[in-house]
């Protein structure tokens, strides 16, 4: 059983055809990438698979249960979250708050979430019940290495670091898929080493599975154990990071012949 299926899924804006009929299966604590040049339609995959779009045809489901089209705080619930290309983060709140937020309200993507996690946390106090989530919102920023930031104010932490403490709130909603869409852009080469580490271990503790969106080919093909390639919304690759390598359709149309040469 796959954990993630999409079945014939084609997306459609007016006349633009961003995705056509993609199947796309990820299994149980693989980690798998898609990949493929601007515009081809990786992220509104992404944005299909968490309800921000419904698909205009073809299935979406999630431990063989269907989530088509669900608003996105039910497929939160069902265990996927994700990361977004252009970061998304409570700039105001403290590092150990974000995570927090993310603990309370599956969704925190908006202020409701902040207001009522404060309410909450002024009206309580700080009841066991916070106490066991602040626990382990800061055990989660050690397993991405931010526990010693856990105070400070998120925008005042690197772009690197922004990145992983995203990582740390899609993992403190409880999902066991996640979808991380670019994770390293703006990394610099120490920090994408770390991240490949960072990514790979937190599937083996945590058992997560993850689906990534990348650009830094080094990182995708050292990380991902099977890769689908898109190219105008169709997919055109898909196997092991030896053979999308290799695959004279995935040269041309993404990796270009300087890879072959010079890129691994
Ligand atoms: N909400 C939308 N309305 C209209 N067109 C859209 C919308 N979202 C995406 N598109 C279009 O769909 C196509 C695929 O976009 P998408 O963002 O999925 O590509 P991508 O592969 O993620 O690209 P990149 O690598 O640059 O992030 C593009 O032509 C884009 O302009």
């Amino acid at each position: 059983m796959s954990l993630l299926t999409l079945e014939n899924v084609t997306m459609k804006f007016g006349g633009l055809t961003a995705v056509k009929d993609v199947t796309l299966r990820v299994e149980e604590g693989e980690i798998f990438g898609l990949i493929g040049p601007n515009g081809a339609g990786k992220t509104t995959i992404f944005n299909m698979i968490t309800g921000h779009y419904k698909p205009t045809d073809g299935r979406i489901l999630f431990r063989e249960n269907e989530i088509t089209a669900l608003q996105p705080d039910k497929i939160t619930r069902t265990g996927i979250a994700r990361t977004f290309q252009n970061i998304r983060l409570f700039r105001d709140l403290t590092v150990l708050e974000n995570v927090m937020v993310s603990q309370h309200h599956t969704i925190a993507s908006n202020g409701k979430a902040v207001s009522w996690f404060f309410k909450s946390v002024t009206r309580l106090g700080y009841s066991e019940k916070e106490r066991e989530m602040r626990n382990k919102a800061l055990e989660l920023l050690s397993v991405l290495g931010l526990e010693m930031l856990a105070n400070e104010k998120s925008s005042a932490l690197s772009y690197g670091s922004q990145r992983l403490l995203e990582i740390a709130r899609a993992m403190a909603t409880g999902a066991t898929l996640l979808l991380l869409d670019e994770p390293a852009a703006g990394m610099n080469a120490s920090e994408t080493a770390g991240l490949v580490d960072t990514i790979r271990r937190i599937r083996d503790d945590f058992g997560l599975t993850v689906l990534l969106i990348e650009h830094d080919m080094k990182l995708v093909m050292g990380l991902c154990e099977r890769i689908m390639v898109l190219d105008h919304g169709r997919t055109i690759s898909e196997g092991d990071p030896a053979f999308v390598q290799k695959d004279v359709r995935v040269i041309e149309a993404y990796l270009g012949r300087e890879w072959v040469t010079v890129g691994k």
